[in-house]
């Protein structure tokens, strides 16, 4: 067995415990029992899956879940203890072989297509398209939803995070404490590193995705230290020499030092900071990264901060940094960065103007917009609350639509358009413009042949008759592949961090208007002229003919 497969498979084996197949909606069994009763059980459905608007007022999403999805298919069955839960639950009158049925359900005969994990997608383009039993693909619904719903949303939030903060700086998540409980904590944390975030406080989601995993400490860890009498011991082996050095004497000699250069008096500075600051530093003196907002950032923390920096650079060790987190964060960081430089010049360390400066307190997209407006000196940004709640929007609101049955089409009507769904098996297809972008998804019905670079094709509203454009396209993507077919998965998903590279590469592919944050350019969804006449005589024949009295 080749290694790639072998860690594909060792991947794949982590599933989540709590999918599983009674993690659904009762109503999906209910109609299992229903179709099975009425005589559906050898009866073929397609179903699509997608979403009608894109999250956050944005114009795009970002797809994600789909190796959970195929983990999922991989492990559907019904134990033992859930047939017997079942049988205690439902109604008395539900015929016993209705339970030998579900006991011997898999996934074997069912087909899913999707769009590749990490891509760009659009609302009404069918993220997964379910084939097979018609009951066996109803009772995936629920499950699959919640899969791709938080995932989709999460990494397009933290994709739109990692937009607003630029390229050149780092994105923590920090939200483990405020998720929507542990399992919403878990896949945020996988999410936020899938749309583009540097790395996780937790610890968990590390072990489990192989994520980075990062961190500063505490206010508590400052405020458990009162006075410099606190401190263990003073000493510290050099680096280098290992000899021991009497680091709380050099430190105290430089916050002396530096008071001078900053023009602070050492006086104003808190000691039980200072203690709490020294024996971070004796834990992690390769990796020191201090708190310094938690009495005063410019009377004490930046003082202690410079002393104990300075101090370990004399035994061979260089800080990472500091974290401010209240205040103005905007003018905080710059007077921690003049600070640094005064220090750098002063002292001719020149690494020292480059520590790195962490913030956070409640940041979210807008924050990051205004303090880049404003000019700030952070380095790092340590987001919490806003990113892993989706406070913003808490829900994409995919669904799961029948579209076909026994090769027949289906349509749900809607008073409102755009709830309308597209009828029929569709394939999809991304139109490139002659200058590399994507200018319109396609879905055609999958008897019709692909678009063709070069071929002038018709697209059109859905819905609307009078939009319409042609496109010569230079590039024609298929959107969809098979990743489960007979039982088995037929093309693996890929690695964590190339999703990760696939959401970045796949944004770049759109113009800026459509990705900038005030009042962006829709992105053109449309189907061909063929699936548009299928949809309006569909539609046609179903809708009645009401009477006026
Ligand atoms: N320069 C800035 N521009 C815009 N927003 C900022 C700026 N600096 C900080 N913020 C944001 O303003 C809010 C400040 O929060 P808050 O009013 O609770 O103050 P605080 O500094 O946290 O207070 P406390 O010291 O009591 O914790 C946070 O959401 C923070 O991200
Ligand atoms: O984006 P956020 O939700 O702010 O996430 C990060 C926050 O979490 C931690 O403190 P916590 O909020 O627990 O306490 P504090 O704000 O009262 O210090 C940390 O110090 C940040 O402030
Ligand atoms: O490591 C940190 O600084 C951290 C972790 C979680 C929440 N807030 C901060
Ligand atoms: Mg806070």
């Amino acid at each position: 067995m080749s290694s790639d497969r072998k860690n594909n498979i060792r991947e794949m084996a982590r599933q989540n415990g709590i999918v599983q197949p009674l993690l659904t909606d009762l109503y999906q069994i209910t109609m299992a029992y229903a179709y099975w009763k009425s005589g559906k059980v050898n009866d073929t459905a397609v179903f699509d899956l997608f979403f009608r608007t894109n999250p956050f007022q944005g114009e795009f999403t970002i797809f994600a879940g789909l190796e959970e999805c195929l983990k999922f298919l991989e492990n559907f069955h019904y134990s033992d203890s859930d047939i017997e839960y079942l049988k205690q639950t439902l109604p008395a009158t539900i015929e016993y072989e209705f339970y030998d049925y579900l006991k011997d359900l898999t996934c074997k005969d069912i087909k899913l297509s999707a769009i590749e994990e990490g891509s760009v997608v659009f609302p009404r383009v069918p993220l997964l398209r379910v084939e097979g039993p018609l009951i066996i693909a109803q009772l995936l619904e629920t499950t699959l939803l919640t899969l791709v719903n938080f995932a989709s949303l999460m990494a397009t939030n933290a994709a739109r995070y990692r937009m607003v903060a630029g390229k050149h700086v780092s994105l923590l998540e920090f939200g483990l404490r405020r998720a929507q409980g542990p399992d919403g904590g878990l896949s945020a944390s996988k999410y936020a590193y899938v749309g583009g975030f540097d790395g996780t406080s937790n610890v968990l989601a590390g072990k489990m995705f192989n994520i980075p995993v990062k961190g500063t400490h505490a206010h508590s860890f400052v405020t458990s230290f009162s006075t410099l009498g606190d401190i263990h011991s003073g000493t510290l082996r050099h680096a280098d020499t290992e000899t021991q050095c009497d680091f709380l004497k050099m430190v105290l000699e430089c916050r002396k030092r530096v008071s001078e250069i900053l023009d602070v008096s050492p006086e104003e500075a808190s000691d039980g900071e200072l203690a709490a600051l020294v024996s971070y530093a004796q834990a992690f003196p390769a990796g020191f990264l201090a708190l310094v907002d938690t009495y005063d950032v410019k009377r004490s923390g930046l003082l202690n901060f410079c002393a104990v920096a300075i101090a370990l650079n004399t035994c061979g060790y260089r800080a990472v940094g500091i974290r401010i987190d209240s205040g103005d964060l905007a003018y905080l960081s710059v007077l921690a960065r003049e600070t640094f430089n005064q220090v750098a010049k002063e002292l001719d360390l020149p690494w020292f103007a480059k520590l790195t400066i962490v913030a956070s307190n409640d940041i979210n997209e807008e924050t990051i917009l205004s303090l880049h407006e404003q000019g700030h000196s952070i380095d790092c940004f340590g987001i919490g609350t806003h990113l892993v709640t989706c406070q913003r929007q808490p829900a994409l609101g995919c669904v799961y639509k029948l579209v076909e049955i026994n090769g027949q089409p289906r349509i749900k009507l809607s008073q409102d358009v755009g709830k309308v769904t597209i009828p029929g098996h569709k394939e999809a297809y991304r139109l490139f413009g002659a200058d590399g972008h994507a200018l319109i998804d396609l879905l055609q019905r999958s008897t019709e042949p692909a678009p063709e670079v070069g071929q002038k094709v018709l697209c059109r509203h859905p819905f609307q008759e009078s939009k319409r454009a042609y496109v010569i396209p230079s590039k024609v993507e298929h959107l969809y592949k098979v990743y489960w077919n007979a039982g088995k998965i037929c093309t693996f998903p890929k690695p964590l961090v190339e999703v990760r590279e696939r959401v970045q590469t796949s944004l770049r592919t759109l113009r800026q208007d459509i990705k900038r944050n005030l009042n962006p350019t829709p992105y053109k969804v449309a189907v061909s002229d063929n699936l548009y006449n299928f949809i309006h005589d569909l539609w046609l024949q179903n809708a009645p003919i009401g009477e006026l009295f």
